[in-house]
C-alpha cells in the first residue's frame, strides 16, 4: 500500500480510475448505469476530490499518503448517523473516507420512516470498486441489513485485505427502530467477528449478541466483553452510554488479556443520535493514522465527548434525539489530526521539565538539553522557560518540537497555550493559577495532551472533569526550583493518586536519592516522576537521566 499513480490527476484520465481503461468504463456504464454521463460524473467527482489531498506532492517529490477509511454502512437522510456521520467524523479527524452504501433509510430526529436495502450484488460492486483501487487502510462497518450483505463483505475482505476491520454491530437505531434483524447475528458471529480487530456494541447490541442477557452493571459489561471476545474479534469495546446505574459515561475495553474501564463525564444533551457510528469511525480514523488500538479508542471517546459537549444546546428537528455537530466548533486543525497519536498519557514515566536558567548556567542550549534528556531515557518533555522572551521561546520550542518528534517523544509547553499552538507542540501543562484546563481543552481541541498541577483530591477531580489527561502532583519534597511552593509530601501525593481517575506524575525535589521511595507508595495511578534540577542543574544531563531511568526501571514493574 501507499502508492498512488500520478496519472490519476492528468486531465486525460479524469473519468477513469487507475487500472480502468476507457473501454472498461464504457462496459461498466452499459451494464450498470445505462448513462455514461452519470458514470463520468461519478468518476470525475471522486477524482476531483482526491486531487488536493491524496496525490499532493511533498517538497522532496514524494507523494503524500492520506490515511483512508472505507465505511460500509447505511445512509441516514437526517445525516446524524450512518454514512453521513462517518464522513463527517473522518473529515474531522483528517482522514479520507470512501463509502459503500448498504441501505438507504428515510429518517429524522423522530425515527426511521423507511429502509430501502441496496441489492447484494451492487454492494459487492461498490466494495470491489473501492477496494481494488483506492488503497484503503481500515474498513469500518455500520448497518449491514442482511446476512447476504455480511457474506458479500466477508468475501470481499478476503479478496482485498486491509490493515484492520472495525465492526460496529448496528442493530437498532437510537430511536429504537430495527435496522438489522436477528438473522444478522449468525453472520456477525461466523463471518465478521473472527476477522474483526474491534467490535463496538452498545448495551442493547451486546445483549442481543449474547442471546438477550441482562446487562445492568459494569461487571455485567466486563462479562459481556469477554463473551463477545470469545466469538473471535481481537478487541471488544462494550459501550455503557445507556447504563442507568452510572453517573459517568463508562465503557469497557477488553483486549483479550486486560480490561480497561474508560470513564468520562456524561454530557447531558438530547443530541446523541449518531454517537455509535461516530465513535467507530473515529477509532477507524485513528487506526488509519497509525495509533495502537487502546489509544485509538481513548481518542475516539474523547472526541465524541467533546463533540457532544460543543453541540449540547443545538436544536435540529423536533424529535427526541437530535444529531450533534462533528465539525463546527472543534478547533483541532487537520494537519495535527493527521499525525498518529502514539502517546498514551498513562505511559508517563520519566518526565523531563526544562529550566532556562539552569541550562544557561551550564552553558548548553535548550535543544541540546532536550536531546540529552531524551537520549538518557526521558519519555516526555516539558519546556518550562519562565524567563524567556516570547519570540525566543517560540523559536526554541519549534526546534524542540522537531527533535522530540524525531524521537517519538511528546513535547509539552508550560503555561503558554499560545506557544503550544504556534509551535504545534503535543500539549500543555497548566497550574491552578494558569489558564483553566477546560479552556485549554477548548483552545487546543480533543487531541492535545493537557496536564494539570494538583495538590488535593478536589483539584484532581476538577482536572478530570475539565478534560485533562494527567496530573502533576507536588511538590512532593521541598525544592529551590519553584518559589513559595507548598510541599505535599508522600501522604499528599498518595491522597491525590488514590482519588484520581487520571494518571499522576510526582514532581518536586525528586532525584536518584528519593525516586524509589516516591514510586513505592504503591498506588496504581502513580505513573512516574517529573524532574527539573536533578537533570538540568547538573553537568551531564545525559548521565543523570540515564541513572534515574535505570533506577526507576528496576524500582517497580508498574512503571513501564
Ligand atoms: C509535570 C508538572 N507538574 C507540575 C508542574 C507545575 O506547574 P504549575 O503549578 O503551573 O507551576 P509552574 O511550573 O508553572 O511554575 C509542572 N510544571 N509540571
Ligand atoms: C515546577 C514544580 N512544581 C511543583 S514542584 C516544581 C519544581 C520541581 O523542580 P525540581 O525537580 O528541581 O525540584
Ligand atoms: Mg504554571
Amino acid at each position: 500500500m501507499g502508492h498512488y499513480d500520478r496519472s490519476q490527476i492528468l486531465p486525460s484520465s479524469l473519468f477513469f480510475p487507475k487500472n480502468c481503461s476507457p473501454l472498461s468504463a464504457t462496459q461498466v456504464s452499459s451494464k450498470g448505469f445505462g448513462q455514461s454521463r452519470v458514470l463520468g460524473y461519478l468518476f470525475a467527482n471522486s477524482t476531483i476530490h482526491q486531487v488536493p489531498c491524496i496525490v499532493a506532492m511533498q517538497e522532496d517529490n514524494t507523494k503524500l499518503r492520506i490515511p483512508h477509511v472505507l465505511t460500509v454502512a447505511g445512509s441516514d437522510s437526517g445525516a446524524g448517523a450512518g454514512i453521513q456521520a462517518d464522513l463527517k467524523a473522518c473529515a474531522a479527524r483528517g482522514v479520507y473516507c470512501s463509502t459503500v452504501i448498504t441501505a438507504v433509510t428515510a429518517q429524522n430526529t423522530i425515527g426511521v420512516q423507511g429502509v430501502n436495502m441496496v441489492p447484494e450484488d451492487f454492494v459487492a460492486e461498490q466494495l470491489k470498486s473501492v477496494l481494488s483501487d483506492m488503497n484503503v487502510d481500515i474498513v469500518k462497518t455500520g448497518m449491514l441489513p442482511s446476512i447476504g450483505i455480511v457474506k458479500v463483505l466477508h468475501h470481499c475482505l478476503k479478496q482485498f485485505p486491509v490493515r484492520a476491520l472495525v465492526v460496529d454491530p448496528v442493530m437498532v437505531s437510537t430511536s429504537g427502530d430495527v435496522l438489522a434483524g436477528p438473522s444478522i447475528l449468525a453472520g456477525f458471529r461466523e463471518d465478521l467477528f473472527p476477522m474483526a480487530d474491534i467490535v463496538t456494541p452498545n448495551l442493547k447490541e451486546a445483549s442481543a449478541l449474547l442471546g438477550g442477557v441482562q446487562l445492568e452493571t459494569v461487571d455485567d459489561m466486563r462479562s459481556a466483553a469477554k463473551s463477545i471476545h470469545d466469538m473471535g474479534p481481537r478487541n471488544v469495546l462494550v459501550k455503557g452510554g445507556d447504563l442507568a446505574s452510572s453517573l459517568d459515561a463508562v465503557d469497557i475495553f477488553f483486549d483479550g488479556d486486560n480490561f480497561y474501564e474508560l470513564r468520562s463525564p456524561r454530557v447531558r444533551t438530547r443530541n446523541t443520535h449518531g454517537t455509535g457510528c461516530t465513535l467507530a469511525s473515529c477509532i477507524a480514523a485513528e487506526l488509519a493514522k497509525g495509533s495502537l488500538m487502546l489509544s485509538a479508542v481513548k481518542v475516539a471517546k474523547r472526541y465524541v465527548g467533546s463533540a457532544l459537549d460543543y453541540s449540547k444546546d443545538i436544536a435540529i428537528g423536533n424529535g427526541l434525539q437530535g444529531p450533534f455537530d462533528h465539525l463546527l466548533k472543534l478547533k483541532s486543525n487537520v494537519h495535527n489530526s493527521c499525525r498518529p497519536q502514539v502517546f498514551d498519557p498513562s505511559d508517563l514515566f520519566l518526565y523531563a521539565v526544562t529550566d532556562s536558567g539552569m541550562n544557561k548556567k551550564w552553558g548548553r542550549s535548550i535543544t541540546d538539553a532536550v536531546k540529552a534528556a531524551i537520549e538518557g531515557g526521558a519519555t516526555i518533555v516539558q519546556l518550562r522557560e519562565k524567563e524567556a522572551e516570547t519570540r525566543d521561546f517560540l523559536e526554541s520550542a519549534k526546534a524542540c518540537v522537531e527533535i522530540c518528534r524525531a524521537y517519538g517523544v511528546p513535547l509539552l509547553i508550560n503555561d503558554r497555550i499560545d506557544i503550544a499552538l504556534a509551535c504545534d507542540a503535543d500539549g500543555v501543562h497548566v497550574g491552578q493559577s494558569d489558564t483553566p484546563a477546560s479552556i485549554a481543552r477548548t483552545l487546543l481541541g480533543p487531541e492535545k495532551i493537557i496536564g494539570v498541577s494538583c495538590k488535593t483530591p478536589e483539584q484532581a477531580h476538577q482536572a478530570w472533569v475539565d478534560g485533562a489527561d494527567y496530573i502533576g502532583c507536588g511538590g512532593v519534597y521541598s525544592t529551590n526550583t519553584k518559589a513559595n511552593n507548598i510541599t505535599v509530601g508522600l501522604e499528599g501525593l498518595k491522597a491525590v493518586c488514590l482519588s484520581s481517575k487520571l494518571p499522576v506524575v510526582a514532581i518536586g525535589g525528586i532525584g536518584v536519592s528519593n525516586a524509589r521511595a516516591v514510586m513505592e507508595i504503591g498506588v496504581a495511578a502513580l505513573k512516574g516522576v517529573a524532574v527539573v534540577s536533578a537533570f538540568f542543574d547538573r553537568e551531564s544531563v545525559l548521565n543523570e537521566t540515564r541513572k534515574l531511568h535505570a533506577l526507576l526501571k528496576e524500582t517497580t514493574s508498574s512503571v513501564k
